[in-house]
Formats: C-alpha cells, sequence, structure tokens
C-alpha cells in the first residue's frame, strides 16, 4: 500500500508531505510554504483534495493531491472562526470546522469541483466547540463543546443542514473537557478523550431506547499521575481493534485495545512520545502510528504490534516548527 504522510507546522506555516514505505519509514517528498498557520487538516473522501484550515486570516485552503501525494493549491474559502477541527461528511459534499475560540461549528458546501465554499450555516455558543464528528452513517454530527462538558448531537439533511436531533446532546463527568473523537467501524460505539481530566469515553450510540449512552469511562494516565492533566488526540486503528490517545503534559500515548463489539476498553500500556503530542495518526493499514510533537518540533513513527497494540519506536523526523496534525493518505 503506497501511502503519503501530511503534517501540518503553524509556526514555520508548512506543509510537508512524506511517503510512507512498507516497512514503516519515511521519506521527505515535499515542503509547502503556507500563506497563514496552518492548523487543522482533512482527506476528502473522494481523496482528490486536502482541506487545511488556517490563520489568522480564517480561511479553509484546498490542495488538490496529486497521483504522487504531492500538493497544489488549488483554492480558498472564509471560515466564521479560528479553525481549530476541520473535517466533512462521508460523502464529501460538506466540510464541517470547529472553532474553539469562536464557540462554533460551520457548515461549507463543497462544489462539483471538489472546493469548499463560504458557509451555509453557522450554530453559536458552543463554549470551547474542538471537533465536529460525522457517523459512519453520515446521519449525526458529534460536536464536543469542551468548556460546557457536553457533545451536541446534529443530524444532517441531504441539503447539508444541521438540526439538533431530539436528543439534542450528551453530558460528560463535569470538568472533563471532550475534545477529540472516534468511531468503531461496526458503527455501534464511538469513543471520546476529554482534554481537561485526561480520560476516554466509550460511548453507546444506540441503546435500548435508541439514544446514545455513555457506557464506559477510563483514565488514561498512569496510576499516580498527578501533574495537571492535558489529553488531545484520539485514534482507532480500522480493523477496530486498538484505541490510542495522547497526554500533552506527559508527552505519553496510552494503548487500549477494544473489546470485539468495540463497547469495552482495557488499557495495555502507556508509550513515552515526542514532547507535546497534539495530533497523531494511523496508517490506512493499521500497522503504523505516527506522532507529532509541538515542542519537540518532530515526527515520529512507531510500529503496532499484535497481540496487545503496543507501540515500537522505528524512527523520527524532525519537521516544520510547531507540528501539530497529522494526516494519512492511501495512494492506491
Ligand atoms: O488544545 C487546546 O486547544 C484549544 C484550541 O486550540 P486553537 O489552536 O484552536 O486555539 C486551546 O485554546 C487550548 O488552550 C488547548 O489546550
Amino acid at each position: 500500500m503506497k501511502q503519503v504522510v501530511y503534517t501540518a507546522s503553524p509556526e514555520s506555516q508548512q506543509i510537508h508531505a512524506w511517503r510512507l514505505d512498507e516497512e514503516g519509514a519515511l521519506s521527505l517528498l515535499q515542503v509547502t510554504d503556507v500563506s497563514g498557520q496552518v492548523q487543522p487538516m482533512v482527506v476528502s473522501p473522494k481523496k482528490d483534495f486536502l482541506y487545511v484550515g488556517v490563520r489568522p486570516n480564517f480561511r479553509v485552503l484546498a490542495f488538490r493531491i496529486a497521483a504522487d501525494g504531492t500538493l497544489s493549491e488549488a483554492g480558498e474559502a472564509p471560515l466564521p472562526g479560528s479553525p481549530t477541527h476541520i473535517s466533512t461528511d462521508r460523502a464529501g459534499n460538506y466540510l464541517f470546522c470547529g472553532s474553539y475560540n469562536d464557540a462554533c461549528v460551520s457548515v461549507s458546501p463543497i462544489g462539483d469541483d471538489g472546493l469548499p465554499q463560504a458557509p451555509s450555516q453557522v450554530i453559536r455558543e458552543l463554549d470551547g466547540c474542538h471537533s465536529a464528528n460525522i457517523d459512519n452513517a453520515n446521519q449525526t454530527l458529534f460536536v464536543p463543546a469542551l468548556k460546557q462538558d457536553r457533545i451536541c448531537l446534529y443530524s444532517l439533511s441531504a441539503d447539508g443542514t444541521l438540526a439538533p436531533r431530539a436528543q439534542a446532546q450528551v453530558n460528560t463527568v463535569e470538568g472533563a473537557g471532550p475534545r477529540h473523537m472516534a468511531f468503531h467501524p461496526n458503527g455501534s460505539y464511538a469513543y471520546c478523550v476529554n482534554e481537561l481530566d485526561s480520560t476516554v469515553d466509550v460511548w453507546a450510540l444506540s441503546n435500548a431506547r435508541g439514544e446514545v449512552e455513555r457506557v464506559q469511562s477510563l483514565d488514561m494516565m498512569p496510576p499516580g499521575f498527578s501533574e495537571t492533566r492535558w489529553a488531545a488526540d484520539i485514534h482507532l486503528t480500522p480493523n477496530g481493534r486498538f484505541l490510542y490517545a495522547c497526554d500533552r503534559t506527559s508527552s505519553t500515548i496510552t494503548v487500549f485495545s477494544v473489546s470485539e463489539d468495540g463497547g469495552l476498553l482495557s488499557i495495555e500500556g502507556y508509550q513515552p512520545t515526542e514532547t507535546q503530542p497534539r495530533g497523531f495518526n494511523i496508517d490506512h493499514s493499521g500497522r503504523y502510528l505516527v506522532a507529532a510533537g509541538q515542542k519537540s518540533h518532530h515526527i515520529e513513527v512507531y510500529r503496532i504490534s499484535e497481540p496487545q497494540g503496543l507501540l515500537t519506536p522505528l524512527a523520527r523526523y524532525a519537521v516544520g516548527q510547531g507540528p501539530m496534525w497529522v494526516v494519512i493518505h492511501p495512494l492506491d
């Protein structure tokens, strides 16, 4: 499987593109200088564009992805707030942007040409809005509002309009600070990493009443950890067997195994990683994890090992300044 890893480094305003080979080694393919601080990124479901949120002039930039994974800028559209998180619906027709500082989530239609347009809808008063996550069925958008300890639930209509679901929100433990999410491939469970207490919640997406319900909450820090908790990112292997979440104070990635049905997590280990890991990701074969150190200015590649999902460091690479977002794109 040929894959390309993209890393965003806002302090040096660069996107690095790396080839990831079968053994987990990276080779630098391209460095793109960007007209702004690059932060969240996502590859379109059609796999032809990389969408990138930039600041301080809040925009989404669209980069066309060539067959070899190199990028060329193709267009841009305004955003209503500082982009903290960018995602799309499963069909690639709508782009969602969550803004922590501007407390909103927006919907931007994506044209037939693949280019995002100006927002068609902005939902405000989501204090600390940290991400927007569409479920596997492409029906419900999960929007964690970190400062309100809630995840808002919106139905996505065929014309791209968000409306609160009958169950309009779920609440976390007070002070948890819900941040980023991942969905199990079977569509029955979601996992949310909580920034302020470094816990991970398991959410059943449809209980006996057809509602979203928290079924497990785990402390992701090693026993005896007593410093300030500061979790960031969460990702699941494509087969749904292993889940990873990172904490920035301790510079640790916690390794979880996932039960067959997706409803139960068990901690398998704690992997020391690059300083202040704000973003990481998993390759499409489920064999490698790439973590970015916002303070080490390096990325590090790990091999994911059976049967527990533990991580073996392979190599680290100097990247731009302040790397904080990693996405991995399959070329074939
Ligand atoms: O992780 C964090 O994220 C928020 C929002 O990030 P931003 O890059 O969109 O400003 C940040 O303000 C917070 O301090 C931090 O812990």
